[in-house]
C-alpha cells in the first residue's frame, strides 16, 4: 500500500510573463525531476487536491470540499482541456468512507477543473490522462471556508481509505503559497461581478480572454512594484513548509484570517498541501523534502515544490 506525495505551486502566468531565464530553467528542472519520480513510481491511482478559481465552482452552490466522480478540465490559460480518467465507482466509495469518518464532503459527477488542477497533472504526469485520477476540490478562494484543520482531517480520512485500497497511490497538492492575484471578492463585488461569482460558468471566449489579460497586466504591475497588491511573504511561506515537514498538526493553529493577512487571499490554496500531507500522515511517519522555493512576482506566487514519502519507503 505505497504512497508518494508531490506538492507544488501553480501559476497560469507560466509562458505569458516569465521570470529571468535562470529562475525559469531552475523551475523547469525541478518540475522535470518531479515528473521523473512520478513516472518511475508509476502510480495506480492519483488523488489531486486542487482549488478552483471561479471556473468550476460558484456561489450558486459552493461546497467546502468536493470529490469528483467524473471531471472535465476547461483548459484556461495554457492548461490542457478535456476529460480526466476518473474511476467513478472508487470516487463514490471514497466519498462514502470520508463521510463515515465524520468529514462532510460533496460528490460531483460533472466536476469542472481549471489550471489549479490541470497544471499539476500536466507538470507531474505529462498530461491529464496518464493515470487514473480522483480530483478533490478544496474551496480556497470563496469565503466562508472551512478551517485549515478540516483540510488536514479530510486528507487524513482520504489517506485511511487509500491505504485500504492496496493501490500504489500518488497524492498531489496544487497551489499556494503566499499570493494574491486579482480574483474578485463577493463581499466587495458590483452586481455584475457578483453574478459572475454566483453563476459564471462557461465564459465567452472574449470574457475569458479579458480575464486572462487582466491577470497578465496585474503580474506586470506587481513585478514593477506598482499597484497595491498583497506582497509575497517568503518568511511565512518557509515557516509553513517547515510545519508540513516536521509538525503537521501545528497547521491547525493557522486561522483563516491570519492566512489572508499574512499570505494573501489566494494563500488559502495551501489547504491543498495540508490535505495531501494529511493523507500521507495516515500511512505513518514520513520524510519530506523541499525541492524549490522562491518568491516569483512575475508569476504572482510564493512558488514552492515538495515531495514526501513514508519513512519506511525512503
Ligand atoms: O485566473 C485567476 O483567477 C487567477 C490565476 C492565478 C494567478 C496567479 C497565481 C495563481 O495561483 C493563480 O491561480
Ligand atoms: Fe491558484
Amino acid at each position: 500500500m505505497p504512497i508518494r506525495l508531490e506538492c507544488l505551486s501553480h501559476t497560469p502566468l507560466h509562458g505569458y510573463f516569465d521570470p529571468a531565464p535562470e529562475v525559469l530553467i531552475e523551475v523547469e528542472r525541478v518540475a522535470a525531476a518531479a515528473r521523473e519520480r512520478v513516472l518511475a513510481y508509476d502510480p495506480e491511482l492519483v488523488v489531486v487536491f486542487a482549488p478552483d478559481h471561479y471556473n468550476g465552482f460558484f456561489y450558486d452552490m459552493m461546497p467546502p470540499f468536493c470529490i469528483g466522480a467524473a471531471a472535465n478540465s476547461i483548459g484556461d490559460y495554457k492548461s490542457l482541456a478535456g476529460p480526466l480518467p476518473v474511476p467513478g465507482e472508487l470516487s463514490r466509495e471514497l466519498a462514502a468512507s470520508v463521510l463515515a469518518a465524520d468529514i462532510d464532503v460533496a460528490l460531483s459527477y460533472r466536476m469542472l477543473v481549471d489550471h489549479g488542477c490541470a497544471q499539476a497533472l500536466e507538470v507531474l504526469t505529462g498530461g491529464l490522462d496518464r493515470f487514473p485520477v480522483i480530483p478533490v476540490f478544496i474551496n480556497s478562494v470563496a469565503p466562508p471556508m472551512a478551517t485549515l484543520r478540516r483540510s488536514r482531517l479530510l486528507g487524513e480520512a482520504i489517506g485511511r481509505f487509500l491505504s485500504r485500497t492496496g493501490k500504489r497511490v500518488l497524492v498531489i497538492g496544487s497551489g499556494g503559497i503566499s499570493h494574491e492575484p486579482p480574483v474578485p471578492e463577493l463581499a466587495s463585488a458590483s452586481a455584475e461581478v457578483a453574478e459572475r461569482l454566483i453563476a459564471g460558468r462557461n465564459l465567452t471566449p472574449e470574457a475569458r480572454n479579458a480575464r486572462q489579460e487582466r491577470t497578465i497586466a496585474a503580474a506586470k504591475a506587481f513585478t514593477a512594484g506598482t499597484g497595491d497588491m498583497h506582497p509575497l511573504n517568503p518568511a511565512w511561506d518557509r515557516a509553513f513548509i517547515e510545519r508540513l515537514a516536521s509538525e503537521l498538526p501545528a497547521v491547525d493553529g493557522m486561522t483563516n484570517a491570519a492566512i489572508t493577512r499574512d499570505g494573501g487571499r489566494s494563500a488559502h490554496e495551501i489547504r491543498t498541501w495540508v490535505a495531501a500531507f494529511g493523507a500521507l500522515s495516515a500511512y505513518g511517519p514520513y520524510h519530506a523534502s523541499l525541492d524549490f522555493y522562491r518568491p516569483i512576482p512575475e508569476w504572482i506566487a510564493g512558488f514552492g515544490a515538495m515531495h514526501a514519502a513514508p519513512v519506511a519507503a525512503a
